[in-house]
């Protein structure tokens, strides 16, 4: 993903630049704490490769006995004896492969789980700088395409891979135990072998990443899409929107496709050099044979060893481009990993005290966002509110009104100056104390997929049901919540009923009020409500603006007019203060707003 971390893939040296299978390797070692962490299931899951290894070792020896004893000798006695100890081993394989497929696959599903949920933790630790520039469907991909490819990494890739490496270190071992120069000979060709592998397994992991980036790209689009699927519609954009995802997908079919040809090509590549030096060094040891210098049992073993060695090779060869697969998605989820929040809680922040008054200051504040540095949001603002005042913010549209609130709540930290409150400076404060102090009520306030008490509790699960009820009636969201069809259990969301637009403020004003916090933000809706919304909306504010220090961006007549003090912004800056008489009296900008905006209203309102 390149657009997220401008920071964090600038730190680590571009993964595609190096070279062999301790890079290849590299991205999945932060992954080992978390399979350690399981010591026990990583322990059985060992006993069993070996066990299960061990047995299978041991079969091309009970066939050379069976050759040149069994059949030569007319014993029937060892004939026997032999296939029930065949028996026997095909037994313990059968059960220590089921035991060590079992260990595995749970150790690989436990080791995802776990990366999944410190993954989304991580996520939900970054700032608003961080989900400016990420795209939302691109993170769900990274939480769940990628960790699917690392489960299979970790789970069947790594067993597959112990048990041939097993497999093959035995088999080698055996093959030199029969016949130390026939076994001679096939290891000479392993370079051979190994070496094409190692460079095509670069350009399988290149091919791979560009696959899993275009997926997440794809993603990304759907999921844009589909959360403003009316806007889609009503836009008649359905068909263009269906084609684009279309040539995403493909595209990604494309990268995917790339991806498994390069492996298949590494694959056939591998088997056919594996097994040509395989035959090779059999035909030598068949004119030993035909020379009386081995015996036909001998040689029988040997091929078995040396075939059970080369398959093992020959898995490995795909295993590892799976595990270069994985390699790539463990770097993507690495990369994300990485990025480190930029508003943290300072080492030593300063105590919350048990109550804050609720003075706000801000003092010289400049301010651009990150994404568009060089235009400044905010400039030189100096503004204080005093404990329980009511200042409404009115100003024209990108006059910097939600800045204000953005850097009240730490999502950004100011450029220059700085914001307090009770005088304590914003970055001294651990921001979870900080948000708690606050209480905000958007102007779209996000309803969650839960119940109508959850949401009114969001953030607050301890709440009881008495005082999730008493903040509704005092949010005047009572009734409406009453006349669902199960009160407050009554399910909301994309799965729930909606709510209309003086619904939900109402019910963020119930939440407001649950937070019972000394500082209220509150972003007024632009969308006109009916007269009845309206009122119960206006009551609700009154109630929750008593006593705490309200910020209001207004757009109300009826908001500014209780305001104690209507702060007029523009361009960044404070051009005017004062009450809607003074104000309206001085002819300004304010004069002017106010006449196109509650003149409508009042027109509207008649
Ligand atoms: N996340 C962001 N990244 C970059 N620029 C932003 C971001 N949010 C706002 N801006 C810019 O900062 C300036 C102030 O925006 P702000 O949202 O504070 O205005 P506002 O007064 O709240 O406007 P409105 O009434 O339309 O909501 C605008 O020029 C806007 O384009």
């Amino acid at each position: 993903m390149t657009e997220i971390n401008k920071d964090a893939s600038l730190a680590a040296p571009p993964r595609e630049n190096r070279r062999g299978f301790g890079a290849t390797l590299a991205p999945l070692r932060p992954l080992l704490p978390y399979a350690l962490r399981y010591k026990r299931t990583i322990a059985f899951a060992f006993a069993a490769l070996l066990v299960a290894s061990g047995a299978t070792l041991t079969l091309p020896a009970a066939v050379r006995g069976m050759i040149d004893h069994g059949f030569s000798t007319d014993s029937a006695g060892a004939v026997n004896a032999y296939f029930g100890a065949m028996v026997g081993v095909a037994a313990a394989l059968a059960l220590a492969s089921g035991t060590r497929y079992y260990f595995v696959m749970t150790l690989g599903e436990r080791v995802v789980a776990d990366l999944r949920a410190d993954l989304f933790r991580h996520l939900a630790s970054l700032d608003a700088a961080f989900y400016d520039t990420a795209k939302t469907g691109e993170l769900l991909s990274r939480l769940t395409a990628d960790t699917t490819l690392l489960k299979s990494a970790f789970g069947s890739s790594a067993s597959v891979a112990l048990r041939n490496m097993f497999m093959f270190v035995g088999a080698v071992i055996m093959m030199f135990a029969t016949s130390p120069k026939l076994a001679g000979l096939a290891l000479a060709a392993i370079p051979v072998i190994v070496l094409p592998l190692i460079a095509s397994g670069r350009s399988v992991r290149k091919r791979s990443k560009l696959a899993q980036d275009t997926l997440a790209q794809a993603s990304a689009y759907a999921g844009e899409n589909l959360s403003a699927v009316r806007a889609m519609q009503a836009n008649g954009a359905q068909a263009p929107t269906v084609a684009r995802f279309k040539r995403a997908v493909e595209a990604a079919y494309d990268a995917a496709q790339a991806a498994t040809l390069a492996r298949a090509f590494v694959t056939s590549g591998a088997i056919l050099v594996v097994f040509t030096s395989i035959v090779a060094v059999l035909w030598l040891g068949a004119q030993d044979v035909l020379a009386g210098r081995m015996s036909s049992g001998l040689l029988s073993q040997f091929v078995l060893y040396a075939v059970l060695g080369a398959s093992s090779l020959g898995e490995l060869s795909s295993v590892w481009s799976e595990v270069t697969a994985a390699a790539g998605a463990a770097s993507r989820i690495a990369e994300i990993l990485e990025v480190r929040p930029k508003i943290v809680a300072p080492p030593h922040p300063t105590p919350a005290p048990a109550r804050w008054r609720g003075r706000i200051s801000f003092e010289h504040v400049g301010f651009a966002y990150p994404t568009a540095p060089d235009r400044s949001a905010l400039r030189d603002l100096s503004l204080a509110v005093e404990p329980g005042e009511r200042v409404a913010l009115v100003g024209p549209s990108g006059a910097g009104k939600s800045t204000l609130f953005a850097l009240l709540l730490r999502f950004y930290d100011v450029g220059s100056g700085a914001v307090t409150l009770d005088g304590v400076d914003l970055r001294a404060l651990d921001p979870l104390d900080l948000r708690k102090a606050i209480a905000l009520a958007p102007q779209d306030p996000v309803i969650f997929g839960l119940s109508v008490a959850e949401n009114i509790a969001y953030g607050r699960e301890s709440a009881s049901i008495d005082v999730i009820v008493s903040a509704a009636k005092r949010a005047q969201a009572h009734d409406f919540i009453s006349a669902l069809p199960k009160g407050y259990d009554t399910q909301l969301g994309e799965r729930g009923v909606t709510l209309s637009g003086g619904q939900r403020q109402r019910l963020a004003i119930a939440r407001a009020i649950l937070a019972d916090a000394p500082v209220l933000l509150l972003d007024e809706a632009t969308s006109a409500l009916d007269a009845e919304n309206e009122a119960a909306v206006q009551a609700a504010l009154h109630d929750v603006m008593k006593g705490r220090t309200s910020i209001v961006i207004a757009h109300r007549l009826a908001t500014v007019l209780e305001a104690d003090r209507i702060v007029v912004l523009d361009e960044g800056r404070i051009v005017e203060e004062g009450t809607h008489a003074t104000l309206i009296a001085a002819g300004g900008l304010y004069a002017r707003l106010a006449k196109l905006q509650f003149d409508t209203e009042r027109a509207g309102a008649a």
